[in-house]
């Protein structure tokens, strides 16, 4: 930018490429309450259905009686297993090999699990009809607590896979045992352990917490019957995917099925997998030929669909005295819940958790993860993390601290000394991955800096003195965190869905006039795609993002793509729409050539344009080109203007960041503000900078969400206990703390323009950052771990232990 003359500078303005503050365009539908949502999606003839859900954990059914909720006038149907059965609809498949109850057959394992479905003229119809429905129950024993659930006589969970003696990565070891993976070296590690000058070990456990998207997740299914089309609306996240299984499991042929994401009210990973809803509103629509809804209500939403984490890591670190790092160990107790239905690229049962040793040179590292079952919801891949990235960061990263505290060092400078170093790169990891690019050093001084961390160090030691005198009640925490992401899933050579290589797409065409229309194999949820898609186009191409319009989410114009989830579509489609661009561009300098009647080499690129080198004069801008594509194309060459492209990524992207945060907390009633949290991203080549901003913004606020107050809790008999907004935490601007945004950038080498995700990392640095500020506050007193999330009564709990209430 800095070498352009002015008039190429105000022409580049125009194009609001790379690098430009664009606003974005959704927003003005959205901000009008013009967004069009699946609940908006009203058809002629349109019928309601709701599930009737199981009060209990864990529990036989006896008996289920529909015929007093269908003898109710406008109920339509009621669907129970053993109308799916003959269907072989009363499982689906999982994303992770696994079988998921539809409708539950012979037991229920989870409360709220889907037990049967009515469809009725309207919503209040169907839910009377709910109440009519008697299932009778017997109780069976619960299995809730994690550690208990491979207990020799732990309750057998699973009953439809009993004799199953392979998991889908190996032998079970148990009825309750899903998988077992296992990564890295196991004997040069332990042998490390062995001759250490310095260990430390701790039981880091990351609750189990849920995204929590605005609006629930919903459906509209459509079967026109003279067709045989089927036609399904839907909160996707990935749509293709939801077509491809569709159509595996009803054998409707794929190019019958039509399926639409509209615009989506936050997806956050929620959206990603298949629910029971999904297949019962499509076979109801089926049974009636009629359009069948199903809109959750929060509850549902909270109890039954994708929750996240709920990982149990025993993490161990091996040192020498003077604090480098010498060895990493860690096991992880993973609850699925009651079915696998993690959305985790087939090789990976436990996502990408092998990013665990984090940004450190670590030489050598163990990880081993045992899947299992409990009486809880199914889900575990959610919540602006999938892939396990943010567990794995919080593991290493509060060890870090706990090895810090144990040396008597300070934690950023323990981070500064095992940083993987700038010409380590391209680095390959202990457990197998190879970073593409980083500068951890620079962003982490650049963090230090901007804060003024020794200031605050010494403004914390004043206060840790007072408070032994007595002269105040309060403890100040500084939480410093550094991240590396992995996104971008993926490379076909490791990454697939159901066998389904992780590539994505983009298709543009040029209209005549110079005007454009580009579709993705990707879904925004909010993200704001149509804004920054353009972006990359205006740039590679040369025209204004005005005049580029984005579109996602139909599966009959949008070419095959596997969504967006896991902050892929920056690294994977993003890397498609330059490449497809590359394309026309290609297309473009032919035309040119012939146009301005020189050779194609005597051009080159400028700004919207090419040029004849050394005739600056003689141009045609990409508009020109574009009509005589259509218009006067050279001899022999086929007209119009337009390319598609299916990008597979030659590996993932490693976007890093260094937080720091600054709480003060209360010891007498465990209250905790949150002074100052200042973010340093680096995501490469930054296509937007006000989107990132607001992504960071809004991944710091879920971070704060999870790490001070969030949880999914189940009392002893599997009863959810926070499965309404009342007891579960969302943070309101009233909660929010201010963030200071900032950044560095460090482009991928091998992605077309650079860049890197973005919108997980903020939750995968974040959570650590608070917990380690809490923590922080603590550790002068002896205490190395302090469980999430950090809310008051748990704050006060370890002041208590602490025995700093008198
Ligand atoms: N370098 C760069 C990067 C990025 N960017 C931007 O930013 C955004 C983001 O991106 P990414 O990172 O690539 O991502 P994606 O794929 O697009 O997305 C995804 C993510 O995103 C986030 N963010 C958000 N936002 C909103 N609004 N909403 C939502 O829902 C959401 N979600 C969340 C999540 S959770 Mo998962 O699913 O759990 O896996 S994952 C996730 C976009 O717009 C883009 O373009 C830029 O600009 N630059
Ligand atoms: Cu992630």
């Amino acid at each position: 930018m800095n070498d352009m003359t002015p008039n190429q500078k105000e022409r580049a303005d125009k194009l609001e490429g790379m690098g430009c503050k664009r606003k974005r365009v959704e927003d003005v539908r959205f901000v009008q309450g013009k967004g069009n949502y699946v609940d908006d999606l009203k058809l002629p003839g349109m019928v309601f259905g709701d599930f009737v859900r199981s009060p209990y954990a864990h529990a036989r059914i006896k008996k289920i009686d529909v015929s007093k909720a269908l003898a109710l006038p406008g109920v339509k149907a009621v669907l129970t297993a053993a109308e799916l059965k003959p269907l072989k609809l009363h499982y689906m498949p999982t994303l992770a090999g696994d079988v998921q109850a539809v409708l539950a057959e012979e037991k229920v394992l989870f409360q709220n699990q889907e037990v049967a479905f009515v469809v009725a003229e309207d919503r209040y119809i169907a839910a009377d009809a709910i109440e009519l429905v008697e299932v009778e129950y017997e109780e069976l024993p619960v299995v809730i607590d994690p550690f208990k659930a491979m207990a020799p006589d732990a309750p057998l969970l699973r009953e439809d896979i009993k004799d199953k003696t392979d998991g889908a990565h190996g032998k079970r070891k148990h009825h309750n045992h899903i998988f077992t993976w296992e990564v890295g070296d196991k004997s040069a590690t332990d042998a490390v352990f062995a001759k250490a000058e310095v260990t430390v070990k701790e039981m880091i456990s990351y609750q189990r917490v849920h995204p929590c998207p605005l609006e629930t997740c919903a459906a509209v299914a459509s079967m026109d019957k003279i067709k045989g089309e089927l036609t399904l609306w839907g909160t996707f996240q990935a749509p293709h995917v939801i077509r491809t299984v569709g159509s595996l499991l009803s054998g409707i042929p794929e190019h019958k099925i039509h399926v639409i994401a509209p615009d989506i009210g936050g997806g956050f990973g929620n959206k990603v997998g298949a629910y029971p809803g999904y297949i019962c509103a499509i076979v109801a629509s089926i049974v009636l030929g009629q359009p069948v809804k199903w809109v959750e209500d929060r509850i549902e939403n909270l109890s039954a669909t994708a929750f996240a984490r709920d990982y149990h890591m025993t993490t161990e670190l091996a040192a020498t005295k003077d604090g480098r790092i010498t060895g990493m160990r860690v096991h992880v107790l993973a609850d699925h819940g009651a079915f696998d239905a993690c959305a985790d690229p087939s090789k990976y049962p436990a996502g990408f958790f092998n990013i665990v040793t984090g940004s450190y040179d670590i030489p050598v590292a163990h990880l081993s993860v045992d899947g299992i079952y409990t009486n809880k919801a199914p889900g575990g891949v959610a919540y602006r993390c999938s892939f396990r990235v943010t567990e794995a960061s919080y593991c290493i990263e509060r060890i870090m601290d706990v090895l810090a505290q144990k040396l008597g060092m300070d934690p950023a400078e323990l981070r500064l000394k095992n940083f993987v170093r700038p010409e380590q790169f391209p680095y390959q990891s202990a457990l197998g991955w190879e970073y593409d690019s980083g500068d951890y050093h620079t962003a982490m001084q650049k963090a230090l800096k901007a804060v003024g961390y020794d200031q605050l160090r010494a403004e914390q030691k004043a206060k840790r003195e007072a408070f032994k005198r007595g002269e105040t009640r309060e403890l100040m925490g500084i939480g410093v965190a550094f991240f590396t992401e992995i996104v971008g899933a993926g490379p076909s050579k490791n990454c697939d869905i159901l066998g389904i290589a992780m590539f994505d797409s983009a298709e543009i065409r040029i209209h005549p006039t110079g005007s454009i229309i580009a579709r993705m194999g990707t879904k925004s949820q909010g993200q704001g795609h149509e804004t920054t898609y353009a972006q990359i186009l205006a740039t590679e191409l040369g025209i204004p993002a005005a005049d580029i319009m984005i579109e996602e989410g139909n599966t009959d114009t949008a070419p095959y793509g596997l969504g967006t989830y896991g902050s892929r579509s920056t690294p994977v489609a993003g890397g498609a729409i330059a490449m497809a661009a590359r394309k026309i561009r290609a297309k473009a300098q032919m035309i040119a050539a012939h146009l301005l009647e020189v050779s194609e080499y005597d051009l080159e690129w400028d700004i919207d344009g090419f040029r004849v080198k050394g005739a600056p004069d003689k141009f045609k801008s990409m508009k020109e080109i574009a009509w005589a594509s259509y218009n006067s194309p050279p001899a022999g060459l086929e007209p119009g203007l337009e390319a598609v492209n299916y990008y597979d990524p030659p590996n993932m992207t490693y976007p890093f960041g260094a937080y720091i945060c600054v709480a003060d907390v209360d010891v007498d009633t465990g209250s905790t503000k949150i002074r100052r949290f200042y973010a340093l991203d680096d995501c490469g080549t930054r296509i937007n900078p006000m989107i990132i901003e607001g992504q960071v913004h809004g991944g710091l606020t879920e971070a704060f969400g999870i790490a001070m107050g969030q949880e999914i809790r189940y009392d002893e008999t599997g009863n959810v206990v926070t499965a309404s907004l009342m007891d579960y935490f969302l943070p309101t601007a009233v909660e929010t703390p201010k963030w200071e945004t900032d950044f560095t950038v460090t482009p991928s080498p091998h992605h077309p323009i650079g860049a890197k995700g973005v919108g997980e990392s903020p939750n995968v640095g974040g959570v650590p950052c608070f917990s380690n500020a809490i923590n922080d506050a603590f550790s002068f007193l002896g205490s190395t771990h302090i469980q999430m999330p950090h809310d008051n009564w748990r704050t006060w709990m370890a002041a208590e232990k602490l025995g700093l209430h008198g």
